[in-house]
């Protein structure tokens, strides 16, 4: 109780950053609702007194507030929360002096454990409107969801800054403009510690371009990605100027300011590979923790899996592992370790569409059973699909698939030809950063005689409406 207090006193004592989001220039309507739930992108839910549906920024479900619309279509309106009334008791000060601008972090106005509450409770929302899942399957994912707490400050291990001549940061909300930072919550302390760096460098460079000319207006993203040897390695990820012809002489000074050499390999530990390097442009986890955490749970299934064929005695003598949208690999040879400690033999194949990545792959699992393909999901999927059609009875089915597909997913018509590729006796694992994309996917999973074995929310985005889920499901086993 003393807890709710306090958070409701420091919170009284600075209104800031709701008012920050305020302009009074602009005259909308206002009105006092109060909230009954939150929307699956960290809103409140209320109703207008017209009975319309508003979604409230900045305000959390059960409070009472003075809001102001500033969006209206016929069946819904966006509002901001101007004073809160009676604040809930998860309401805490957010902790970054940026909140009111920047637009990154959606829940910093909310207690760091209850945003994880919140995100299990859109998840599972996110199954059964989105997925459609079955009650059965809800029952059971609300039975075996296990909810892990990430660390939610500095905890990003890769950022992309924009900046314009004049500000280094994130875009505003809903805006072009850039949030001039010097420090950023969420990002590594190492990251952080390259801010000023990066800013007065870019000032220096942009400031020769234009003094000699060769371009009046630039605009760039700088990626930052912090490696496990304490480096701290630059990309420049997107770079746009006003004289196109001129774009390379530009990108030299830049990179000469940046000192930044293309060729720069990024070291991370891995759980079990000797030794993971990658190019800066291959995909990475941008959790500092959640290599060795994602690992440790796809370990666990793949073990298991694994250890049935034994117990069961069973005649196979080799396995065929896909880990599909691979990058670099850090899972792909992982089926490999996982049948070396049960004494059978696992042929591993990383799919992945950027060739960095696939190059990466190689090098990282030389002299192991592992090939990377460069190759687009779908239309190796497709391929392999057809492959079988042709020819089913000599067609090496899939037994543990990997599956870690960008925000949109694989879509169901991948789906539903991986259901077919798979051997009868099988373990898929989805790993997801959109919620939706896995609902919908993994329905698929379900319909073709899949069985729902463990499934996982880490919330590795705090401060964030997002986060990653994994889910094991299993065919032919038991
Ligand atoms: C979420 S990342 C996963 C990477 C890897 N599992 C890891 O943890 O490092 C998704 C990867 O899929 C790749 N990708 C996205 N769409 C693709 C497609 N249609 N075909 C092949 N690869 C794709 C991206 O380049 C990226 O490396």
């Amino acid at each position: 109780m003393q807890y709710h207090r306090n958070r409701q006193k420091s919170f009284h004592s600075k209104k800031s950053h709701l008012k920050a989001n305020h302009n009074p220039s602009i005259k909308h309507e206002k009105e006092t609702l109060t909230s009954y739930a939150m929307s699956t992108d960290g809103k409140a839910i209320a109703r207008s007194e017209d009975g319309i549906i508003v979604f409230v920024k900045d305000m959390i479900e059960n409070e009472t507030a003075k809001v102001e619309i500033v969006h209206k279509k016929s069946n819904f309106k966006n509002a901001i929360a101007l004073k809160i009334e009676n604040p809930s008791p998860h309401r805490v000060e957010p902790p970054c002096n940026y909140i009111s601008k920047c637009g990154g972090c959606q829940l910093q106005h909310i207690a760091p454990e209850m945003q994880s509450v919140f995100k299990s409770r859109w998840f599972f929302e996110t199954l059964k409107r989105i997925g459609k899942w079955d009650s059965t399957n809800i029952n059971l994912s609300e039975k075996i969801l296990s909810l892990i707490y990430l660390k939610k400050e500095h905890y990003r291990r890769r950022v992309r800054f924009h900046f314009n001549g004049k500000d280094l940061g994130f875009k505003e909300n809903n805006s072009n403009n850039i949030v001039d930072i010097s420090h950023c919550l969420i990002s590594s302390l190492k990251i952080n510690e390259k801010i000023a760096f990066l800013k007065d460098n870019l000032s220096k460079a942009f400031n020769e371009i234009q003094e000699k000319k060769f371009s009046r207006q630039m605009e760039c993203e700088i990626e930052l990605t912090e490696c496990d040897d304490e480096k701290v390695v630059l990309n420049i990820a997107q770079f746009n100027v006003d004289q196109e012809p001129n774009k390379e002489i530009c990108l030299t000074i830049l990179e000469k300011y940046l000192t930044i050499q293309n060729e720069q390999i990024i070291h991370l530990k891995h759980p079990e590979l000797p030794r993971f390097r990658l190019k800066k442009q291959s995909f990475i986890q941008p959790h500092m923790d959640c290599i060795a955490l994602y690992y440790q749970h796809i370990k666990e299934a793949a073990d298991e899996f694994l250890k049935s064929f034994i117990k069961s005695k069973s005649e196979k003598k080799q396995f065929i592992a896909w880990d599909l949208y691979s990058g670099a690999g850090i899972f792909t040879a992982l089926p490999y370790f996982a049948g070396k400690r049960f004494d059978l033999n696992v042929q591993c194949f990383g799919v992945e569409g950027i060739k960095e990545a696939i190059d990466s792959l190689n090098n990282n699992c030389k002299n192991l059973p592992v090939t990377g393909i460069i190759n687009n999901v779908e239309i190796f999927i497709d391929k392999e699909f057809k492959k079988k059609l042709e020819q089913p009875e000599n067609y090496k089915e899939v037994d543990l698939l990997i599956l870690d597909p960008p925000r949109a997913g694989s879509g169901i018509e991948a789906m539903q030809k991986i259901v077919e590729l798979c051997s009868k006796k099988s373990l898929v694992v989805y790993l997801a950063c959109d919620p939706a994309s896995f609902a919908r996917d993994t329905r698929v999973l379900l319909e073709g005689g899949f069985r729902l074995k463990n499934l996982n929310l880490f919330d590795a985005f705090g401060h964030t409406v997002h986060y990653e889920v994994l889910g094991c499901f299993e065919r032919g086993n038991g």
